[in-house]
């Protein structure tokens, strides 16, 4: 039987028996084998896919917000703030819902993938849309939830990041050790900075006896880790990372010094050929964003820098029916056929 996510690892969570369980039963998502391009077959590498579009809400931001929620409810919040390119708006929008309280969302017009938003409308989240990018939404929600009384859910607030720790839990529980190297995209950063805490906190408790090479991939044209400074106009398909000056900035730079690991970028190109991939030979519908990691290590794997015989977790951090939008546009649907078994003989492929 599923348990909340707080429940199965509540003595590794900041909570109390005063603590209400705010949950949608996220968390324990499939770890998936894959079988692997060319290029890691050849090398005897193993790739596991940690498919965060399995969550109720169809990310791993469900994983924070469960325990963002439940703390904001114990502290008598009767409403939650965030800023978000789509994702968090849509968990914070489901788990105010399912608590009982208001969410407000703040989006950059225009930027957010209709999936998203319709979630977010759906559960009755009150949208504000900025002109402007992220960065500009995130500034004016944090001045929003300190002139009015609303708790701030973006992955500024702590208890996020302590829930998505939850997800190296589940990796160790799952392997038995953590992995060689874990792959994940990052916008923000505030999920790089909780899979390394996590993987910490495991290994200090002796319960996984590696830690794991930590491997960020931004997007080439929203990539201020790697430039090294934030980046004005962030542009990229995978909208939920365009991103220009992450929150947790400090945390992914300790995560990939402190691991001796990496944050590299990846073209859209590359993010489409992997998203593709994943979709059309794993079986495998993850949204833009989170073909990056796969789209990473891919490049990684071409330029011989991981060891063989390695074992790699991928974060696909989101469930590709978010972001419809892209899908139709590398899936182009065939014109209509007459209704004769021969037209759909030849449409199919069969003759
Ligand atoms: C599918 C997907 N993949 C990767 C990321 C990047 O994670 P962070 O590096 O922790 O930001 C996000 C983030 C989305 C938001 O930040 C938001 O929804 O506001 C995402 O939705």
């Amino acid at each position: 039987m599923r348990l909340p996510l707080i429940e199965r690892y509540r003595a590794h969570l900041p909570v109390s028996e005063k603590t209400p369980v705010v949950s949608l039963l996220e968390g324990s998502t499939p770890l998936l084998p894959l079988k692997g391009p060319e290029e890691a077959r050849a090398l005897g590498v193993r790739l596991y896919a940690k498919y965060e579009g399995l969550n109720p809400t169809g990310s791993f931001k469900d994983r924070g917000m469960t325990l963002a929620v439940s703390k904001a409810v114990e502290a008598g919040a009767k409403a939650v703030a965030a800023a978000s390119t789509g994702n968090t708006a849509a968990s914070a929008a489901a788990y105010a819902a399912r608590a009982g309280i208001r969410a407000i969302v703040v989006l950059p017009a225009g930027y957010v993938a209709l999936g998203k938003v319709a979630q977010s409308l759906v559960h009755g989240a009150r949208i504000v849309q900025v002109e402007g990018n992220f960065d500009q939404a995130l500034r004016l929600t944090r001045e929003l939830s300190e002139r009015y009384p609303v708790a701030l859910v973006n992955s500024l607030n702590p208890y996020r990041l302590q829930g998505q720790k939850t997800l190296a839990f589940e990796v160790v529980d799952e392997l038995g050790d953590a992995p060689h190297y874990h792959a994940l995209p990052v916008g923000n950063a505030g999920n790089i900075t909780a899979h390394w805490m996590g993987y910490k906190e495991y290994h200090a408790l002796g319960k996984a006896k590696r830690l794991p090479r930590m491997l960020g991939f931004q997007a080439a044209g929203a990539a201020p880790l790697v430039l090294g400074r934030p980046v004005e106009k962030p542009e990229t398909l995978a909208t939920a990372i365009r991103i220009g000056n992450p929150a947790s900035w400090e945390g992914a730079v300790r995560a990939k010094e402190e691991s001796g690991g990496l944050i590299e970028a990846v073209t859209d190109e590359e993010i489409l050929e992997a998203y593709r991939y994943l979709a059309a030979e794993e079986g495998i519908f993850c949204e833009p964003a989170s073909a990056a990691a796969l789209a990473g290590v891919w490049k990684l794997l071409k330029e011989g820098r991981l060891e063989p015989g390695s074992t790699v977790v991928l974060t696909l951090t989101g469930h590709g029916l978010k972001d419809p939008g892209t899908a139709e546009r590398v899936a182009r649907l065939g014109e209509a056929v007459p209704a004769r078994l021969e037209a759909v003989a030849e449409a199919a492929g069969l003759v």
